[in-house]
């Protein structure tokens, strides 16, 4: 017998969004652990019903199956839908662990981070200056290489062409720019180790871990690239002012980060952070910054990148929004 989730797929591919829902809400009534899933990641995303972040948290919560308690851990972790509690999160890592091999990976990961109570990092590297203007620092080891491996491996199964919004179709379009794979890790993938990732990441670059957009991560192939750009948009009321870019792997060649108006050409060891700044101090995009992610020649280059806001967006990003910024 189909699960009501997939049930209520099938109708919603169909077109019938309210027999979809009414399945899902029967199925919750009933205290169905895929229909509540399924309903919590509606009400994150606001689709089909009203955007409610309490009200998914309270669906994760009631039901009890491995992929709603990985993001209900999330949510713990990073404070969204209720209060932070960073302990009650690694609580449900612990519960969980016996049953989902991700939950104990992330539990292991955790358990060696020189981290606070309430999952902050107790030390940094010390940023080596590559340039003064714009500000670009090299932060060695920032991530250890199981941390990096696990975001290679969550994000394998999700990387997809990288695409961005065209605002004339009003669709999602190849990116001309970048022919990187791409995956993001918006609140519903932000599990515990993962946001507790960001929140170094936050420390690191002297940010609040809000400030940061979707944590991606860019997979190349050989003859892949991401041609020069800038980072800052014109015209954003709320820039992009900081990159932060950590290199997740060795095995490749070329695929270095050149910065085109300067003589720097950088290529981290896996775990290596690169942070630079984007914007002149009128908060217009710095043309200095523009940079690229030259073609790899072999192998398969892996880089996470977090975009950086001078201030937290005023609502949490559900589901890689951010793209349709690009
Ligand atoms: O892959 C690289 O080296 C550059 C990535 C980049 O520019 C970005 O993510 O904004
Ligand atoms: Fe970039």
């Amino acid at each position: 017998m189909p699960s009501v989730a997939a049930e209520a797929l099938a109708l919603l591919q169909r077109g019938d969004s309210a027999s979809a829902r009414g399945l899902i809400d029967a199925g919750c009534a009933r205290g169905d652990g895929d229909a509540l899933a399924m309903r919590a990641l509606w009400r994150v995303e606001g689709r089909l019903v009203l955007r409610d972040l309490p009200a998914a948290r309270a669906d994760l919560a009631a039901a009890d199956t491995i992929g709603a308690a990985r993001i209900l851990a999330g949510f713990l972790a990073i404070g969204i839908g209720g209060t932070r509690d960073w302990a009650g999160a690694l609580a449900m890592l612990d519960d969980w662990a016996d049953r989902d091999p991700i939950a104990a990976q992330q539990r292991a990961l955790i358990a060696a981070m020189a981290i606070d109570a309430k999952g902050d990092p107790l030390d940094l590297p010390m940023p080596q200056s590559l340039s003064d203007n714009p500000m670009i620092v090299a932060l060695p080891g920032l991530l250890t290489a199981p941390e990096c491996d696990l975001l290679a491996t969550l994000s394998d199964r999700r990387l997809r062409p990288a695409l961005i919004f065209h605002e004339g179709q009003k669709r999602f379009i190849a990116d001309p720019v970048r022919d990187s794979d791409a995956a993001g890790f918006p609140i519903v993938s932000e599990w515990p180790a993962v946001h507790a990732i960001n929140r170094r990441l936050a420390a690191a670059s002297g940010t609040a871990v809000e400030q940061g957009e979707t944590l991606q991560v860019l997979r190349y192939r050989p003859g892949q690239q991401y041609r020069p750009h800038l980072d800052a948009v014109p015209g954003l009321t709320n820039q992009r002012s900081l990159t932060l870019l950590i290199y997740l792997n060795d095995a490749y060649d070329g695929g270095e980060t050149h910065f085109t108006r300067l003589p720097l050409t950088h290529r981290g060891r896996k775990g290596d952070g690169l942070l630079f700044a984007n914007t002149l101090p009128d908060s217009r995009p710095d043309p200095m910054s523009e940079h690229a992610g030259l073609p790899v020649q072999s192998g398969i280059k892996l880089i996470a990148s977090r975009w950086i806001r001078q201030r937290p967006p005023e609502v949490p990003d559900g589901f890689g929004q951010h793209e349709a910024m690009a």
